[in-house]
């Protein structure tokens, strides 16, 4: 089977290559990129106008299957994947149960499998069922497929077990993805400790409730050699600590979500659960910081932290509701729209940040459009623009605050292994999910 997209703007980091070239695949790989390749094939591609990038990578997803399928499965989550141009993402453990043994791992890939075309690469429980007590079997786990260990949606809190977990991770070389939230310090916060919380007379979450996790963490990692990676940046002080480990040559990377490059506590409307997320909307400040952060590498992608949640739950008011915010369906309209088009990032450093780091990070062969690599490709629009609107979303998780926000940047094409399995032609989307194997 053969593929070629015609003059689209190819755009590789791992070539440091953004220009016009065709692209031929055959047989799910990458066979050629060039000018004017003049072959025939089974599809044909134009590609006019849109960027051509390296399939989009996304480290931090939560998926909710088991125990949570109101708020989103695997499949959902693949097609909203599909749709949002990621070709790989990775849930995070925090299903229940949770993802902490190999026979957790072994069923996701497998769900995976039979669903989807996209690589859905799962990460494990740092302790079982995330009480944080005992720690899981790191060296089965990475051997069967987990790409790092996580806690998400809370941190280790006894240091003794966080120090024992990062030296076993460490002798393994399975990554630790770190959610830093000193949760007594948080308490009972629901948004930013700041004007807004206090204008509303909701309780806050301080900044220190990240930097004091984040100081931790990094100083765990120095005195155990772990490779940490610091999830959901929010705050100028992290940034400022993990610049300062980097310094200091430490195996550390960190993320920042879309969020948190775009939007302030200032944004906040208080009758709408959708802006609540963890860690909170912060302040302009530490916003500039984040996307300084993220210019000058300190931080090292971009991950959508796609956190579904059912409509009823969002419903439950400000105070009631869960925090999260369902992103993989817009992440690459709200980069392009706030950060390419008003030249924050140039487009090969979105890919980087968007794939070809990511892919690195958890040391998988993906993120570039190199000759021989498995063809995931995604085909952005810069310039298509439209009103997002929560009810196209495959998620299940119709959870955003970017509802009604005007943007540029529509994904063409999403397409994994050579197969594509979103196209957006004329304004007809489809979302091809995997065959059916007949009995
Ligand atoms: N980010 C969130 O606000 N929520 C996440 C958990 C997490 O990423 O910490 C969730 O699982 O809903
Ligand atoms: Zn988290
Ligand atoms: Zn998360």
């Amino acid at each position: 089977m053969r593929m070629l997209i015609k003059n689209g703007r190819v755009i590789d980091p791992a070539s440091n290559t953004d220009d016009i070239r065709d692209i031929l695949v055959e047989d799910g790989v990458i066979a050629e990129v060039a000018k004017d390749i003049d072959k025939a094939a089974d599809t044909v591609i134009d590609a006019k106008g849109c960027m051509v990038m390296p399939g989009l990578v996304d480290l931090h997803v939560h998926f909710r299957e088991p125990g949570f399928e109101h708020k989103e499965t695997i499949r959902t989550g693949a097609r909203a994947a599909a749709r949002g141009g990621f070709t790989t993402v990775c849930p995070m453990p925090n299903t229940k149960p949770a993802i902490d043994s190999v026979e957790m791992v072994e069923y996701i890939k497998n769900k995976s499998e039979e669903v989807t075309d996209i690589n859905i690469l799962p990460i494990a429980a740092m302790t079982a069922g995330q009480d944080g007590e005992y720690i899981t079997d790191y060296e089965r786990l990475y051997e069967e497929g987990a790409v790092a260990v996580s806690e998400d949606g809370k941190s280790v809190m006894n240091a003794r077990v966080a120090r024992q977990a990062m030296r076993l991770a460490a002798e393994v070389g399975i990554p630790v993805f770190a959610h830093c939230e000193d949760k007594d310090l948080a308490a009972r916060g629901v948004m930013n400790a700041g004007n807004k919380a206090r204008e509303l007379g909701f309780y806050g979450i301080m900044n220190s409730v990240e930097d004091i996790m984040v100081a931790r963490d990094l100083l765990l990692a120095k005195n155990t050699g772990a490779k940490l990676h610091i999830c959901h940046v929010s705050t100028e002080d992290s940034v400022r600590m993990i610049a300062a480990a980097k310094k200091e040559g430490l195996d550390v990377t960190a993320e920042v979500t879309p969020h948190h490059l775009t939007l302030t506590e200032d944004d906040i409307n208080e009758d709408d659960a959708n802006y609540k997320v963890n860690p909170p909307l912060r302040t302009n400040k530490d916003k500039d910081m984040l996307i300084k952060g993220l210019k000058d590498g300190t931080i090292d992608i971009i991950a959508t932290d796609h956190a579904p949640h059912h409509l009823t739950e969002k419903d439950r008011g400000f105070v009631e509701a869960p925090f999260g915010i369902s992103g993989l369906e817009t992440a690459v309209a709200i980069i392009m729209t706030d950060l390419v088009k008003k030249n924050v990032i140039t487009p090969l450093e979105m890919a980087d940040k968007m794939s070809y780091t990511p892919a690195k990070i958890i040391g998988i062969d993906k993120g570039t459009l190199l000759v021989g690599k498995t063809a995931d490709i995604t085909i952005i629009d810069p310039d298509a623009e439209y009103v997002i609107d929560s009810k196209t979303f495959a998620s299940r998780g119709k959870n955003t605050p970017f509802n009604g926000k005007k943007v540029s940047g529509e994904i063409k094409y999403t397409i994994a292994g050579g197969k594509i399995v979103y196209s957006n032609i004329n304004g007809t989307e489809v979302i091809i999910d995997k065959d059916v194997p007949k009995l």
